[in-house]
């Protein structure tokens, strides 16, 4: 099959390879590379006319630990993410990969750019959802950060990457400095709700569009960096204003609950004003064409009835 694999970060596996596991015979078709981490390589497979995500770890126990949380995840919500979990052997040498639930996506910010600002805010509300559902089960997701968030259709939000997720109470293992509450002396790296909040607030203000000062921000001396230079920057940042107290709460740890933070992202979603959720602009914005061609019709009708019935 010409796999040209070196070392495991380096596996150069291309379309049309055929990834057949040695213990359950299963074969995947590569198709595509989807992303590429610090923990190892995801493709997109192919097997029996369905679509899937095909995970190589560049540490054989870290990959473990994924699979387990995954199959954790998978017996308590009845809704099955991973699908296969086995070792290949390329050119004499063993990998171990597993095989998950491809999710359909993009990340949010090419997600912003071509649907517009305003999505911002459903999506916000949609990944607090699935925060939730997570914190909800006993898990923290941990390494919250836009690669590991997709998008699709009306502002869906998909978590994937679970190597962060971590019993509630625990260290948290696997996370993303600029996310993360300890890079910013903001707070301990406890695996739960207010962990993830923190992330989600760095989160908003990535999406926000606050990239660039995040980053700035971030390269100064590790005692100079607080939760203050991020309160500043929610301020900063115009998309989050509607949403900034909710941010500040996120951001230093005053919520009990990723539900509490939920339902007041919704609440200031619904206050009357700018509306803040899409896709009641997409349906107002129906309503006011179909209103218009009503009247109209109803005008002609008028007219008719007063000069051709009298
Ligand atoms: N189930 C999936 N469906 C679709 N795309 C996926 C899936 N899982 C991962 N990806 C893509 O592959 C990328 C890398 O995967 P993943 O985050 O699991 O690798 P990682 O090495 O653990 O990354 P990191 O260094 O960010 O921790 C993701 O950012 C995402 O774009």
């Amino acid at each position: 099959m010409g796999y040209g694999v070196t070392t495991s970060s380096k596996t150069v596996l291309t379309q049309g390879d055929i990834v057949c596991g040695k213990w359950n015979k299963r074969s995947y078709r590569i198709e595509r590379l989807l992303g590429e981490g610090a923990n190892g390589k995801v493709f997109l497979v192919g097997a029996g006319g369905r679509h899937f995500a095909l995970k190589f770890g560049f540490d054989a126990v870290d990959l473990q630990m994924e699979v387990n949380v995954l199959r954790e995840l998978d017996q308590k919500t009845g809704d099955p993410f991973l699908y296969d979990a086995d070792d290949v052997m390329l050119n004499g040498m063993i990998y171990p990969f597993y095989v998950m639930r491809y999710v359909k996506g993009v990340p949010p910010e090419p997600y912003i750019r071509s649907n517009g600002s305003d999505w911002f805010y459903l999506i916000g509300l949609n990944l607090l959802r699935k925060l939730h559902a997570l914190h909800h089960l006993g898990y923290g997701f941990g390494d919250l950060k836009s690669d590991n968030v997709l998008v699709s259709g009306y502002g869906e939000v998909e978590l994937v990457d679970y190597g962060g997720v971590t019993a509630r109470g625990r260290s948290v293992r696997q996370f993303t400095e600029l996310y993360d509450c300890g890079f910013w002396n903001a707070g301990d790296r406890v695996a739960g709700d207010s962990y993830d909040l923190f992330g989600f607030a760095v989160f908003c203000l990535q999406i926000g569009g606050m990239g660039n000062r995040l980053q700035e921000i971030s390269k100064e001396l590790p005692q100079s960096r607080s939760k203050e230079d991020l309160l500043k920057l929610i301020d900063l940042c115009p998309k989050c204003k509607p949403v900034a107290r909710i941010l500040k709460k996120a951001a230093t740890g005053r919520y009990r609950s990723s539900a509490e933070a939920a339902a007041e992202w919704e609440q200031a979603m619904n206050k009357p004003g700018p509306i803040m959720d899409p896709r009641r602009r997409k349906q107002s914005s129906g309503w006011i064409p179909a209103a218009f061609l009503g009247s109209i019709g109803l005008f002609v009708s008028v007219l008719y009835m007063f000069f051709f019935k009298g």
